[in-house]
């Protein structure tokens, strides 16, 4: 997938695209049925395939103090991106020329002379432009005077047991520590990604040696416990792990942070890329009395944890315990 971060000078080999239009944090079901709209018009007319998004996130450029709320790193995007078929990624800088573009200016300049696009893909509420003024029938009646082909989506992925999908269900459901509904949103399991930092370095103190990431403008998920794999870059496999989200109140810890305690793994990975990906909640976070007590609880967790993969416990002879 080729990507670029402006919307002038495009080589020709990639203008022509058929695009969907949006923000597509989390990539979830609805995003996916999306995208294979998009695949199918662009199969159809031999164009390649492509995302438009703003880059920052338009809510985060108009409310810079609100919570973090996405669902997904902008490199797991693109990776999956990649994965969906996307040929070309142009994710747009949302600034102050952007902002004031009403919906003729962001038609004419940015999806016309711009990117050359043919044909675009959205939902059936899109809004765009200056004080969101266009939507889906003036893109449609100005894309039209230019030539370009306009599909509105209905609502898609609604089901019947679950609910409608969508980014802010998903927020819901991971702030609730739902992460099986998440998932079943999301069509895999909800990840966490970045790079492993330093913290306090009392885990190994205590035999739990927990590799530590910054959750970042990511979405505070339920503070607790929870069983979740871990992928080390580099490496082939998923490993199983039990990790702590929050802010550590028995060691007085302040920013929210995801620790993980990787089984039968000792190794240095200080500074390398960790993918977290939650399987199950297992309990809340709470304050302990002494550091002692969180210590045994975290034998319990991490039990409870191996138990939810099935592996058991090696004892210092190597030998699985029961
Ligand atoms: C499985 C697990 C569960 C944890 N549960 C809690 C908890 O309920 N409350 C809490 O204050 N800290 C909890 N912690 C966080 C520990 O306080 C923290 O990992 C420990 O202080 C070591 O971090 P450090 O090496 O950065 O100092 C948990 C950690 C793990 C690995
Ligand atoms: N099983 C393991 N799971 C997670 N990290 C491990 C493991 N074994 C060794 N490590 C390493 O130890 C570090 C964590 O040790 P810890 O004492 O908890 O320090 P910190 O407070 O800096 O996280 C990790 O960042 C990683 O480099």
């Amino acid at each position: 997938m080729r990507s670029f971060n402006r919307y002038t000078d495009i080589p020709d080999e990639v203008r022509g695209a058929v695009i969907a239009l949006g923000n597509f944090d989390g990539l979830h079901r609805g995003h996916q049925a999306v995208i294979a709209q998009v695949r199918e018009i662009a199969a159809a007319q031999g164009a390649p395939v492509g995302i438009g998004l703003f880059r920052p996130h338009p809510y985060r450029y108009f409310k810079p103090d609100a919570p973090p709320f996405r669902l997904m790193s902008g490199g797991l995007r693109e990776g999956l991106l990649g994965d969906l078929g996307v040929d070309v990624l142009f994710e747009l800088p949302f600034n102050v020329a952007l902002r004031d573009m009403d919906d003729e200016e962001f038609v004419e300049t940015v999806l016309h002379q711009g990117l050359g696009i043919r044909h675009v893909v959205v939902g059936e509420d899109y809004g765009f432009g200056k004080n969101r003024c266009g939507n889906v029938e003036s893109l449609t009646r100005l894309c039209a005077d230019r030539g370009i082909g306009v599909t509105a989506v209905s609502p898609v992925g609604l089901h019947k047991l679950y609910g409608k999908y969508g980014s802010t269900e998903i927020r819901k459901a991971l702030q609730q520590g739902d992460v099986f509904h998440a998932q079943h949103m999301l069509s895999r399991p909800w990840m966490v990604d970045g790079i492993v930092a330093m913290g306090q370095q009392r885990g190994r103190t205590i035999n739990f040696p927990t590799a530590n990431l910054d959750f970042g403008d990511l979405v505070r998920p339920k503070f607790g416990v929870y069983a979740v794999e871990c992928h080390v870059a580099g490496e082939a496999e998923w490993r199983p792990a039990v990790a702590n989200t929050g802010t550590r109140p028995t060691v007085d810890g302040d920013e929210a942070r995801l620790e993980v305690h990787i089984f039968d793994f000792d190794r240095d990975i200080y500074g390398q890329r960790l993918t977290v990906r939650f399987r199950s909640f297992i309990r809340d976070e709470k304050k302990f009395d002494s550091f002692e007590d969180l210590r045994q609880q975290i034998a319990r967790d991490a039990d409870g944890a191996r138990a939810i993969f099935g592996i058991l416990r090696k004892g210092s002879d190597g030998i699985a315990k029961r």
